[in-house]
Order: C-alpha cells, then sequence, then structure tokens
C-alpha cells in the first residue's frame, strides 16, 4: 500500500485504489477507488457508520490506508470542514477570533472570507449565539482562509433546517466557482444531493455505486442499500422560477415557462420573488411540498419524478 504525492502535473488532486483501513481488527473500508478531479463536486452518501468520514480522512492523509493507494497531486491544499469541532461553542469566543484558530491571518482577510459566506455583518457576534446555519458558515469561512484547492465537508448541514440546507448547498458551489475549489461532501442525508453535484458515490464499507446523482438514485445498488422509498424521494435539485411567495405564505404560480433562471442567492428564501422548481420542488422546501400547498408523503405518485431533478442555475 502506498500513500503518496503526485510529481508531475496531476489531472486528478486525488486518486486512490483499492483502498482498505483496518483497526481494531476489521476493515472500515475496503477495496474503495475515488478520484476527485479540479473543481468538481463530489458527494459521499451511505448510512451512519459506512465509512464515510473514514474515507474522507483516508483520501486527504489525515489517516493512512492499510491497502490500497492513495496518490495527492503535490499542489493540494485542503480546508477540512469535520463532522464534530474541538471549539467548544459554549466558550464566549467572537467569531472573528474563531477564525483565527488554526491560521494566522489578519483582519482584512477574515473580514473578506466573511464577506464571502454572507456573515460579514457577524465578525464581532459570539460564537454561541449563531444559528446552526451561521455556525456552519463561519467554519466555511474559515476553511476557505487556506485558499484550498479541495474543500471537504463532512456533514455541513447538520442542526441546519431544510431551507438553510439549500442556502449552504448553494453557497458551496458558489464557492467552488468564485474560488475554483474542488468540494468532497460528505452526507448522509439521502433525501437532497448537492445541487451541482458532478457524481455521487454510494459507499457501505465499499463502493456500493458511483455515478451522476440520477444514475445513482436509478441503480440497483442504491435501492437495495437505501430501499425503494429513499430512491424514489431522492431529490437531486432543479432550481425553477415558477411561482412567488405571497405575503400571507400562499403560493402563486405564474405558469411554468420553462426557463431556469438566476437570482439572488441571498434572498432565495425571501418571499418577495419568485422563484420554483420542477416537479413540484421548491427551494427552500422539502421535496414534499406540493402546489396546493400542503405536503406530500414520500411514495406520492410525483415523488419519483423527484429522482431526476438537477439544479440548473443557468
Ligand atoms: N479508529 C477507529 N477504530 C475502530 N473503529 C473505528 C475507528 N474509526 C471509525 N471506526 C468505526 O468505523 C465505522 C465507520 O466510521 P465512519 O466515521 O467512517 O462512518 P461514517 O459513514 O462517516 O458514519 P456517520 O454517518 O455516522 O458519521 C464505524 O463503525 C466507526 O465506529
Amino acid at each position: 500500500m502506498t500513500d503518496s504525492v503526485s510529481h508531475g502535473p496531476a489531472r486528478s488532486l486525488i486518486d486512490m485504489r483499492g483502498v482498505g483501513v483496518f483497526r481494531s481488527g476489521r476493515w472500515l473500508v475496503r477495496g474503495v477507488d475515488l478520484s476527485i478531479r479540479r473543481g468538481e463536486i463530489v458527494t459521499l452518501i451511505g448510512p451512519n457508520g459506512s465509512g464515510k468520514t473514514t474515507t474522507a480522512k483516508t483520501a486527504v492523509g489525515i489517516l493512512k490506508p492499510d491497502a490500497g493507494h492513495v496518490d495527492r497531486a503535490r499542489d493540494l491544499v485542503v480546508g477540512y470542514v469535520p463532522q464534530r469541532l474541538s471549539v467548544d461553542r459554549s466558550l464566549p469566543m467572537s467569531v472573528a477570533r474563531m477564525m483565527t484558530l488554526t491560521t494566522r491571518v489578519g483582519n482584512g482577510a477574515i473580514e473578506a472570507a466573511l464577506d464571502k459566506v454572507g456573515i460579514a455583518h457577524l465578525a464581532k457576534a459570539q460564537v454561541h449565539d449563531l444559528s446552526g446555519g451561521e455556525f456552519q458558515r463561519a467554519l466555511l469561512a474559515r476553511a476557505m482562509l487556506r485558499r484550498p484547492s479541495l474543500l471537504v465537508l463532512d456533514e455541513p448541514v447538520q442542526g441546519v433546517d431544510f431551507s438553510g440546507e439549500i442556502a449552504l448547498y448553494e453557497l458551496i458551489s458558489e464557492l467552488r466557482d468564485s474560488e475554483g475549489c474542488a468540494v468532497l461532501l460528505i452526507s448522509h442525508d439521502l433525501h437532497v444531493v448537492m445541487a451541482k453535484t458532478d457524481r455521487v458515490i454510494c459507499l457501505n464499507g465499499h463502493v456500493c455505486c458511483a455515478g451522476s446523482p440520477s444514475s445513482v438514485a436509478a441503480s440497483p445498488a442504491y435501492r437495495q442499500l437505501f430501499g425503494d422509498r429513499a430512491a424514489e424521494a431522492l431529490a437531486v435539485y432543479r432550481h425553477r422560477h415558477d411561482h412567488t411567495h405571497l405575503p400571507g405564505g400562499e403560493i402563486s404560480y405564474s405558469g411554468d415557462d420553462g426557463q431556469d433562471h438566476d437570482h439572488d442567492h441571498d434572498d432565495r428564501h425571501g418571499h418577495d420573488h419568485g422563484h420554483g422548481h420542477e416537479d413540484g420542488h421548491a427551494c427552500g422546501h422539502h421535496p414534499a411540498h406540493r402546489r396546493s400547498g400542503d405536503i406530500r408523503q414520500p411514495g406520492d405518485e410525483d415523488e419519483a419524478a423527484a429522482r431526476a431533478v438537477e439544479h440548473n442555475h443557468a
């Protein structure tokens, strides 16, 4: 087994071949093949304990493989947002101070990083006062300080409600576009695969299936692992503007013009602009939210169509 740095100009930032990690008398993962190319978004999904964190840590060199090979590009710089943080959120500490715990940077860089993630106004706020979504944004900003070529996000939407989750996913894809970094995203949420995921890798101690979000949702291995209902509910996001939220909370449909549109990301969950979603799946709403405003249960007739939806900010 090897764990090495490429010397030539590498197309992939990380290349794992047949990787296994053996701990406490058992293989935590085995036979894992995974490449992360520059600028792409890869999502690792799988049930709890399926080896997602182990795989990500091995990919970036935090863990050494016990089998297989891991090659990393020489210019790989990792910004890692772990699942569990050593920062005690109950301690008095400002957001700006938290940003300096792992990287020495000046105030200008801190302000710029917080601005990029939309929380410049919270620099002096106390970490324990932040909402779940704001805290995740602060962690993202901290990871971005390193100017990573790969951003690794382990369960970044934990503690974030559904509309915050979509906003965070969109922010991550904006950061990928503006900073040009690749993203490795870990998620056990099988219902929404991040909008712009290029590839999904489904793990359960080994790679069960991999490919585009819709091909994974349709794969027999995915269905076998998570069940038909999860496969039906896998909503890969397409963002469309076909309805408007009225001040009273009702939804007005202007008809679907068949176009995908950009809109103000910071106001994506506001109620004064039209936005919509294919097959009744709204940005900021659970896929189960339907046109009449009531809640659709998984398994309802249109649910199957959701799995093929892909997010698109044309
Ligand atoms: N150092 C270790 N020694 C022994 N077992 C370990 C070690 N690290 C992780 N494990 C076990 O390996 C399995 C995979 O853990 P891992 O954290 O990679 O899974 P995961 O898919 O990220 O899970 P979750 O979704 O719950 O975060 C789990 O059963 C875990 O308890």
